[in-house]
């Protein structure tokens, strides 16, 4: 994929496979890993949208890719290192996550600052040290930031933008961008693909974005990868992809979307007609051996995790599910 300066690539993913652990830390017996055989590779400068039907893995593989599961060093290499083992990428600031717990309950991973205590944006803003003052001022403008700004008095929206705000301040080498334009208002989303992309074209940053918002971002990506059912089903320059094809990106995702879902209910209809149960079991959320069916969440979820870090089951994370699953 596209390169800018340096030769080697920020991100490698190698033959990736996944399964999320059950309560012992371990793979349950029998079941199927909900992502494989996942390849791919991009370079600095390269803008990344990801995309796929709910479920499809992209929030999994952007966790594994941010170093929060734990996966064989070889298979994923962010900045040539492994983002699970080698935790300096994400305390440098050099690889950024900013996706679903980090939007609820914290700012920015490693500063621990409660995103709802009556706290003013300036204060959260300034407090981080060792930041450039000019790249903070880019920021709070791009991101209309008012520092008089009371968190707990904020609107979603508003919070939310100095939230990026905050996971923004350090100048990343990779993003990792899990859905985090929802709350913000046409002009701040607007503003701030700009910015990001400045970032990749000027700094030669890696960005990969996982959204199902199209709104804006006709031309906003070098690169586009749908991923279905833990599958890479394809990776290709925006560049090809529209000359081959002259639907607008929303139209493109939605005709590759539908085609999935067809293709899951016709399966469905074949295993009932063969008097087999429409939905596969699943073993401890994940999947069994067998065709497409979506694994359930097993209660390991994001938003679980961040209560079992503060709360009563401590001992339960200690003992289990730390081995493999960083939060
Ligand atoms: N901690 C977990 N333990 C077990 N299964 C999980 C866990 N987290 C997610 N899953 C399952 O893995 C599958 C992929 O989930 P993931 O969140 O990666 O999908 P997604 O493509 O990001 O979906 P969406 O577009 O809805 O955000 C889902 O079926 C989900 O239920």
């Amino acid at each position: 994929m596209a390169e800018n300066g340096s030769s080697k690539p920020t991100i490698e993913i190698d033959g990736l496979r996944f399964t999320y652990p059950g309560i012992d830390g371990h793979p349950p017996p029998g079941s199927k890993p909900l992502i494989e055989n996942f390849n791919l590779t991009l370079n600095a400068g390269d803008r990344c949208l990801l995309v796929g039907s709910n479920g499809a893995g992209k929030t999994t593989i952007l966790k594994i890719l941010g170093g929060k599961h734990m996966v064989e060093p070889h298979m994923v290499r962010v900045l040539g290192r492994s983002a699970f083992h080698d935790t300096g990428l994400t305390s440098s600031g050099e690889l950024s996550y900013l996706g679903g717990e980090w939007r609820r309950d914290v700012a920015f991973a490693g500063f621990e600052v409660p995103i709802q205590m009556d706290i003013s944006a300036e204060k959260m803003l300034f407090g981080v040290a060792g930041i450039d003052p000019q790249r903070r001022e880019e920021l709070i403008k791009v991101l209309d930031i008012d520092l008089s700004w009371r968190m707990h008095k904020v609107s979603d929206g508003q919070r939310r933008r100095v939230q990026i705000c905050m996971g923004l301040l350090k100048p990343f080498k990779v993003l990792l961008l899990d859905e985090i334009t929802v709350d913000l208002d046409v002009l701040a989303r607007a503003d701030l693909l700009k910015f990001l992309r400045k970032e990749c074209e000027e700094r030669g940053a890696t960005i990969i974005y996982a959204t199902h918002i199209f709104d804006g971002l006709e031309n906003w990506p070098s690169h586009i990868v749908y991923v279905a059912h833990g599958k890479l089903h394809l990776a290709m320059p925006m560049g090809k992809l529209k000359a081959e094809n002259n639907l607008s990106l929303m139209r493109m995702v939605e005709s590759w979307l539908r085609k999935e879902r067809d293709e899951v209910r016709r399966i469905r209809k074949e295993r009932k007609a063969q008097g087999l149960p429409e939905f596969e079991k699943s073993v401890e959320g994940t999947r069994v051996a067998g065709g497409p069916a979506r694994p359930l969440n097993n209660g390991w979820a994001g938003g679980r995790m961040h209560a079992t870090i503060a709360g009563r089951d401590e001992n339960l994370f200690h003992s289990s599910s730390n081995r493999v699953l960083r939060n």
